[in-house]
């Protein structure tokens, strides 16, 4: 067994193409052949995703950073799939980058020269970010569910997801001013757009200050407090449920849009919206849903085909 394990770890790159395509054809959705993250299929139409490390507080190893790509990339082609929930196993959220493991990659990067060094580190830095921009790209929309400490990367992480929610003895730390980095896979690019404060975003990112689950909250970084993870996991599979009756047309169409809107003016985001709309606005979907309202039956009533 422990041969079978080594040599699928070998030879990854080989197996993973058929892997995934054993994963799309099951009905029961993803099943893992991950190292760093679990997934399962709580209820119908929802993918759970859970960092899983517990034992290293769910620390980024990198492993981690290049299997959320294939995990994102195949939840992404999952038809099966409509909305995901996002959570960390064990005592906390995550402990953010696994500072025993970034040693050789981060901050020994090969390289001839100083050119090659420089080109070396930037495309591992745009690998980095690649790991949570698969969350934004996903046209699923994604539910982080935080317990516990959610430390550097975790905030990355989370400011990419759609809707956050956490427990009452959650925190977050913006913690690599701490360690000499700026934050370069996405918290001083999305926290901003995130929460309404500047100067609360500034201040975060300029001390490496803990924020506490009723500062995240009153700041908008979550919108739901709940007294502990089983309360919490419990709301957002209830969350997820309610997106996931919804037309995944409707849906998916409103989280690309969300997104494009914010990173563009309200004219661009308008056009983008008419073309969007003009091939999308021709779902049975509609029609559906129309009729639904009409006859006052819950989205949850209506059979919406698969996307
Ligand atoms: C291009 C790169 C871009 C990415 C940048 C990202 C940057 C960052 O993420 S900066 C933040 C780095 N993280 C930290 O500084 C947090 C360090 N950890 C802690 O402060 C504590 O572990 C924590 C408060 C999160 C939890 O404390 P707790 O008492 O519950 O656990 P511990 O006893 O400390 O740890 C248990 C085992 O986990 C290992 N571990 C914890 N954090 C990390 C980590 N970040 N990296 C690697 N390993 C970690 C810890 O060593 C313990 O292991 P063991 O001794 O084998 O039991």
């Amino acid at each position: 067994m422990t041969f079978i394990r080594s040599t699928f770890k070998k030879n990854r790159s080989l197996w993973l193409p058929a892997l995934n395509y054993i994963r799309a054809m099951s009905s029961e959705g993803p099943t893992s052949a991950f190292s760093t993250l679990s997934i399962s299929r709580p209820s119908n139409a929802i993918t759970h995703v859970e960092l899983n490390r517990p034992e290293k507080r769910n620390a980024m190893n990198r492993a981690f950073w290049s299997e959320m790509v294939d995990c994102f990339t195949e939840i992404a082609g999952d038809s099966e799939c409509r909305v995901v929930i996002f959570s960390g196993a064990g005592k906390i959220f995550t402990a953010g980058i696994d500072l025993m493991d970034m040693a050789s990659d981060v901050l020994q990067p090969e390289g001839d020269d100083t050119a090659r060094t420089s080109w070396n580190l930037r495309r591992i830095i745009t690998k980095y970010q690649e790991t949570f921009s698969v969350i934004e790209k996903c046209p699923k929309p994604v539910v982080a569910a935080v317990h516990g400490a959610c430390v550097g990367g975790g905030v990355d992480l989370i400011t990419a997801c759609d809707i956050r929610l956490c427990t009452q003895d959650a925190w977050f730390q913006i913690k690599e001013v701490d360690i000499g980095l700026a934050a370069d896979v996405g918290t001083l690019q999305r926290l901003p757009k995130v929460i309404g404060s500047g100067s609360l975003v500034n201040e975060l990112a300029l001390t490496a200050r803990k924020m506490y689950s009723d500062e995240a909250k009153s700041c908008g970084l979550v919108s739901r407090v709940f007294p502990d993870k089983e309360s919490m996991m419990d709301g957002a599979l209830e969350l997820a449920g309610e997106i996931a009756a919804r037309s995944p047309v409707a849906v998916q169409g409103t989280k690309m849009n969300l997104i494009y809107s914010r990173d563009h003016s309200v004219a661009e985001g308008l056009d983008y919206m008419a073309t969007w709309n003009m091939s999308m606005l021709q779902t049975q979907d509609v029609m559906k849903s129309a009729q639904a309202a009409m006859e006052k039956k819950t989205p949850k009533e209506v059979a919406f085909s698969k996307l």
